[in-house]
């Protein structure tokens, strides 16, 4: 797999524009697990998650998101797209391990940097898109939702299947979530569990296009994010504010409640014994390919 290198604080207004080498990816030593690059010619920023084998979302890699988030912000990037290295798992979702029988100090970190993540993406006052290039089960049906626009490639899956896991997906996932899709489509397939096929996902609205490989899927997020060329940023940036401040405001209030009530459900003897039978499971599961 190639190494991907990972910028930080370069102003995008900065970069010079270059014919030959048309993105800059630096690297800095504490970024082991995401690439992120600039693009001179077009200012937008990629994101690559990068955490083998299956990107599940461990505290290093929410934490080095955020970051990654924030730089894209600070430095006026004509907008953001999110997607991995793998070539069949956009993300496993949250590191199942982080929660199955956690220490006590990093599991709060975790969850917090799970909170502060999503706070950045879906509140990004830049355009964010989604190239879904392999599965997004759970968390990275999460990620997913909280950006603007979402493209994925045919045959992986997408969805919020907590409960199959006996964990609850809260508020916070299910909104973002029904801002996508009819709310009948997700009160029944987010109690069911429900991992949409591609085909099924574009059908109900969770992703808006779908293409046959990665270079479409970039171009596609890429033509999102240019239709935005004549808007005024600043007005695009409130106008979305409108549209997203509840949930940030709900969460941004309740960031300690909402830490409470995920220790007290996943501390339950009942909650971490189904989540040790899953894992089990996935590990039987990866054996035997
Ligand atoms: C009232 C309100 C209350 C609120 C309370 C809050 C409660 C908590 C809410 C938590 C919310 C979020 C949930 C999540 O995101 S949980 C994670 C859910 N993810 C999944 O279910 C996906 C599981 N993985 C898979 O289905 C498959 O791995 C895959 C993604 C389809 C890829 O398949 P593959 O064949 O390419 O890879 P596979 O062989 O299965 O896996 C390779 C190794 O990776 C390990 N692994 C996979 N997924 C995870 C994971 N999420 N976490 C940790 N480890 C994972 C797998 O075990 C293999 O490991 P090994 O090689 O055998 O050691």
């Amino acid at each position: 797999m190639n190494i991907i290198r990972t910028v930080r604080s370069v102003a995008f207004s900065s970069i010079p524009n270059r014919t030959l080498s048309t993105t800059r990816s630096l690297s800095t030593p504490s970024a082991q697990y995401t690439a992120f690059e600039v693009n001179d010619k077009t200012g937008i920023a990629t994101l690559t998650l990068n955490r083998p084998p299956v990107n599940s979302l461990n505290l290093e890699l929410l934490t080095e998101m955020r970051n990654c988030l924030k730089d894209a912000e600070t430095n006026k990037c004509k907008g953001l797209i999110i997607t991995s290295s793998s070539n069949s798992v956009f993300t496993a979702g949250l590191d199942l391990l982080e929660m199955y029988q956690p220490q006590d100090e990093r599991v709060k970190s975790f969850w917090t940097a799970l909170q502060s993540m999503w706070m950045e993406l879906y509140g990004s006052k830049i355009p964010t898109a989604a190239a879904i290039n392999g599965h997004a089960p759970a968390g990275g049906c999460l990620i997913a939702t909280a950006c603007e626009y979402r493209v994925m490639l045919p045959n992986f899956t997408i969805g919020l299947n907590e409960t199959l896991i006996g964990i609850v997906a809260p508020k916070w996932f299910v909104s973002a979530f029904l801002n996508v899709v009819p709310r009948r489509v997700a009160e029944q397939a987010i109690t069911q569990g429900k991992l949409f096929t591609t085909a099924e996902a574009h059908h109900v609205g969770l992703v808006d296009d779908v293409v046959n490989t990665k270079e479409e899927a970039i171009a596609k997020c890429e033509q999102f994010i240019a239709s935005f060329k004549n808007v005024n940023p600043y007005a695009r940036a409130l106008t979305k504010q409108q549209f997203r401040i509840k949930e940030l405001q709900e969460l941004e209030q309740q960031r300690e409640k909402d830490l409470q009530i995920f220790l007290g459900l996943i501390m339950q003897p009942s909650v971490q014994k189904a989540m040790g039978i899953y894992l089990e499971g996935l590990k039987k599961k990866s054996k035997k390919q």
